[in-house]
């Protein structure tokens, strides 16, 4: 008889251990477009770091080469400071389209992760799954196929598959883009729940300036391609942020200086 494999750790609720990004010097080009130019930045454990910026800067860009997905031309990402590969397990990503599958229940979309990374028995994976269902606030809705569920609720059992492969990452695409304007605030307020519990490093990118500095600790505004960043805001606006925070002069004071800053950005002639 084989040895029996040894499985592979079962992640829990507890909080990850915070990962920190580090781009150095990044190079990259598409055939005969250049987005960046000895891009830098970095991303310390913990941090809820923000990419803001125009239209075709290059903002997916960058996450995909934080994910590990494409390759600088030249340069360097790190991640925990070896160079990032997209099978890393510190990694989770959250798109703004939620890929759930369609046949699947709410709780099975959230434990095909588990399965898919041998994490646990099945009877751990369904408990840990109903347990980040809890945690989006989905716990009543276990058993439900996507189409009975909106399309809030659809991204938070994205948000819940992601988290319960326990990533010291999170890697956030616009995921809230899609909804609307009552949704995507009450998301917002729950996303800053979640991480103030779980404290993963988050890099999320948004084009909604208000977005931003809501989540923000820091948000980093993206030049026009071929470019890196233009300008970098530490917001420090208190925490816990709640639906007041929005109301504080502060915020408005920021908005302000974050806006005017896009604005300068988009009227700069392109670079040839
Ligand atoms: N596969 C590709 N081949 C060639 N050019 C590309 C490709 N993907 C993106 N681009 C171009 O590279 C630039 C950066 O694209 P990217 O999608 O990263 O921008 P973005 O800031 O995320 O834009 P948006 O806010 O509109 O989503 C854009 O000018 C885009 O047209």
């Amino acid at each position: 008889m084989l040895p029996a494999q040894p499985k592979a750790p079962m992640p829990t609720l507890a909080a990850a251990q915070p990962s920190q990004f580090a781009v150095e010097n990044v190079d990259f080009a598409y055939p005969g477009h250049a987005v960046f130019r000895g891009l830098s930045l970095r991303a310390q454990p913990g941090e809820f770091l923000v990419l803001l910026g125009p239209s075709g800067c290059g903002k997916t860009t960058l996450l995909n080469l934080l994910a590990g997905f494409m390759a600088p031309a030249s340069g360097r990402v790190l991640l925990d400071d070896s160079p990032v590969r997209p099978e890393h397990p510190a990694l989770g990503y959250v798109f703004q389209s939620p890929q759930l599958f369609p046949w699947l229940s709410a709780l099975e979309n959230v434990r095909f992760g588990l399965r898919m990374a041998g994490r646990g028995s099945e009877a751990e994976q369904r408990a840990l799954a109903i347990e980040h269902l809890a945690l989006v606030g989905l716990a009543d809705a276990a058993d439900k196929l996507p189409h009975q569920l909106s399309g809030g609720m659809q991204q938070r059992v994205a948000l819940a598959r992601t988290l319960a492969l326990q990533p010291g990452v999170l890697l956030m695409d616009e995921p809230f883009a899609a909804l609307d304007a009552i949704t995507r605030i009450k998301l917002n307020e729950e996303t800053l729940r979640i991480w103030s519990q779980l404290r993963q490093t988050v890099v999320f990118i948004t084009h909604d300036i208000d977005e931003a500095l809501f989540l923000a600790d820091r948000i980093l505004v993206l030049a026009p391609a071929p470019g890196g960043i233009a300008a970098e805001f530490d917001i420090a606006l208190p925490r816990p942020r709640a639906a007041a925070t929005r109301q504080l002069a502060q915020f408005a004071h920021y908005r302000q200086q974050v806006s005017a800053c896009i604005a300068d950005l988009q009227l700069q002639p392109l670079a040839a």
